[in-house]
């Protein structure tokens, strides 16, 4: 058992040069250096060459050599290594060779699969050296063996298969990940499938696409967890039961969001990394009902005006994909429409951070972590049927014409927005960001929207204001008869003097649609409210120290 503990330390050879190879199980880590040749053994080329390095190696600092490091978490596999090599090497060492794959770190949150080869002279200590890695990978408890993969065909520009059979099923196929994979024949067949499958023997649910892919997973396990806890979806108050499997986004869509937010960069290979490895974001979710009838739930944005009359748009130019949404974006600009209607919210409470916060959520962010152990305790309390103490302020009631009303529930960082829309806002406290764009010229729309791209302040303007809050409401002013939906008020309002596109009638539009995570949603009125860290993602949150 002792011996288990201590650090296994060898001399092996990585590409014909002699390196002090050790594996450290306190750290624990693999690490290995070159060493140094002793010196008055004659002069060789590579001699000459190994010091000429070793001064600009002083000069620099670097000298003797650099050490690699690979924390034992961040690796994939480890494999006897077959006769691949040039058959001198293969002599040399008389077939004795081990290769470790692991994720690196490349640019901009950007992860790849590396690999290094480690030659030995004997045979037994090759094994002993591929048993000792298999050994401390056995310990890493939170990794994935079984998944079950969703793939959607048609999202993005219709890549979806093909990304996963190339970048990421030998990715699994590597770590030894087993999988059952399911390529979507229609709309919601995933969500639909997550109600009848047996998900005990899966260790985690993967969707590949882009966010409405993982809408549906995730609308599959929170209701398919519901049902099998007896919770009804439709009461907006009822606290819902968390979802313990994790879900692992191989973003394959055209905005894919909630994998940038999540993990700083849209790349299949640098997601299918972090789910191997079996990383942990705790999610919130936001809850949208109508007259306490269950709509959906959402994680990136819910957007009315402006973004619901994009998505709107865009649907009809699907053919286009993600271009789709520049199309509709610049059109929808053009338009220029504005809503009435009623924003009730109750704001957080001040030790969640502010959106005017300078600082980001960032992998194991303190305000996440604080919430994690609050969720607990409230989880426990309701439990044990024991009193809620809500500390959360009065209601504020805002009536006005706004652009754009959008509730952002993480901060919507994707390529086209690299902030995101609310870049302070966090993954996992139990809070959403209500950012208000009052009626505004055409010019001051486009400052508002240059702002999602650039560094400025996107709240620093006259006509923009912006809440945390925990729960709200909207009722647009067109919502009197509370049970018609879109069409109805729209039918009802204009049937006879609008032909819909509204470059003749004059009129601006009545109502505008919800876009909840770039699905529409049937009601304009809606109650909002956030339940804290109800899914877990394969993800680890954005990481600090990426390479620029
Ligand atoms: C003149 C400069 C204009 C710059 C405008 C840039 C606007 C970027 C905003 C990005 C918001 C992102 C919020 C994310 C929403 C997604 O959940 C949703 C669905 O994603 P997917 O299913 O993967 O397509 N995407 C959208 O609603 C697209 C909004 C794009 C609007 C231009
Ligand atoms: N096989 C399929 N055929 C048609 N639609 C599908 C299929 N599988 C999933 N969908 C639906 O496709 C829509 C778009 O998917 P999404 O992953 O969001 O792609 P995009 O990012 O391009 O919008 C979602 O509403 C999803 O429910
Ligand atoms: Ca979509």
């Amino acid at each position: 058992m002792e011996s288990a503990r201590r650090p296994l330390v060898s001399q092996l050879w990585v590409k014909n040069r002699r390196n002090e190879a050790v594996l450290d199980p306190e750290r624990p880590a693999l690490s290995w250096k070159e060493l140094q040749p002793k010196s008055g053994r004659g002069l060789c080329l590579a001699r000459v060459l190994h010091r000429a390095r070793g001064l600009i190696g002083r000069l620099t600092e670097q000298y003797p050599s650099v050490c690699h490091s690979v924390p034992i978490s961040e690796i994939i596999a480890v494999e006897t290594e077959q006769k691949r090599y040039n058959s001198d090497t293969w002599q040399k060492f008389n077939h004795h060779a081990f290769t470790v794959h692991y994720a690196q770190r490349a640019q901009k949150h950007c992860w790849r699969c590396s690999a290094v080869t480690f030659w030995c002279k004997d045979e037994e200590l090759c094994h002993q050296w591929i048993q000792a890695i298999k050994k401390l990978l056995e310990l890493q408890t939170s990794r994935p063996k079984h998944l079950l993969v969703y793939i959607n065909p048609y999202g993005g520009k219709q890549q979806g298969k093909q990304i996963y059979e190339q970048k990421v099923a030998p990715l699994f196929s590597l770590a030894s990940i087993t999988t059952d994979v399911i390529v979507t024949e229609r709309a919601n067949h995933a969500k639909d499938d997550l109600f009848e499958v047996n998900l005990e023997k899966y260790d985690g649910v993967i969707s590949v696409g882009g966010d409405g892919m993982f809408s549906e997973v995730m609308h599959g396990l929170i209701g398919r967890m519901q049902k099998d806890s007896s919770i009804d979806q439709n009461n907006p108050s009822a606290p819902l039961a968390p979802c313990n499997l994790r879900i692992g986004i191989i973003p394959a869509g055209s905005t894919d969001c909630i994998c940038y937010a999540t993990v700083g960069i849209n790349d299949p290979v640098t997601s299918a990394l972090h789910i191997i490895i079996g990383d942990l974001q705790h999610m919130d979710v936001c809850s949208v009902h109508h007259n306490n009838t269950f709509l959906k739930y959402s994680v990136s944005l819910l957007g009315y005006g402006f973004y619901g009359d994009v998505l709107k748009d865009s649907e009809k130019n699907r053919w286009m994909g993600p271009t789709r949404y520049d199309f509709s974006g610049f059109k929808t600009f053009l338009s220029h429409h504005y809503y009435e209607g009623t924003v009730s919210f109750q704001q957080a409470n001040q030790t969640l951070g502010s959106p005017r916060d300078k600082s980001t959520c960032q992998s194991g962010c303190y305000i996440c972590k604080q919430s994690t152990q609050e969720v607990e305790e409230k989880r426990k309390r309701h439990h044990y049927n024991l009193e809620e103490t809500e500390d959360d302020g009065d209601w504020k009631v805002i009536r006005g014409k706004f652009m754009a009303i959008n509730a952002a529930n993480m901060s919507c960082a994707c390529p086209r927005s690299p902030k995101g829309l609310s870049p302070a806002a966090h993954l996992a406290a139990g809070t959403i960001d209500l950012i208000l764009v009052r009626r505004c010229s055409r010019l001051n729309f486009l400052r508002h929207l240059v702002r999602h791209k650039n560094q400025d302040d996107q709240f620093d303007l006259a006509f923009v204001e912006v809440y945390r809050v925990k729960t709200f409401l909207f009722t647009p002013k067109h919502s009197e008869n509370e049970d018609t939906d879109n069409k109805d008020v729209r039918k009802k309002h204009f049937n006879q003097i609008c032909n819909g596109n509204h470059s003749s009638c004059g009129c601006n539009h009545v109502n505008s649609i919800w876009n909840c995570d770039g699905e529409a949603l049937d009601h304009a009125a809606v109650e909002v409210r956030v339940h804290c860290q109800l899914i877990k993602l394969f993800a680890r949150g954005i990481e600090e120290d990426s390479k620029p």
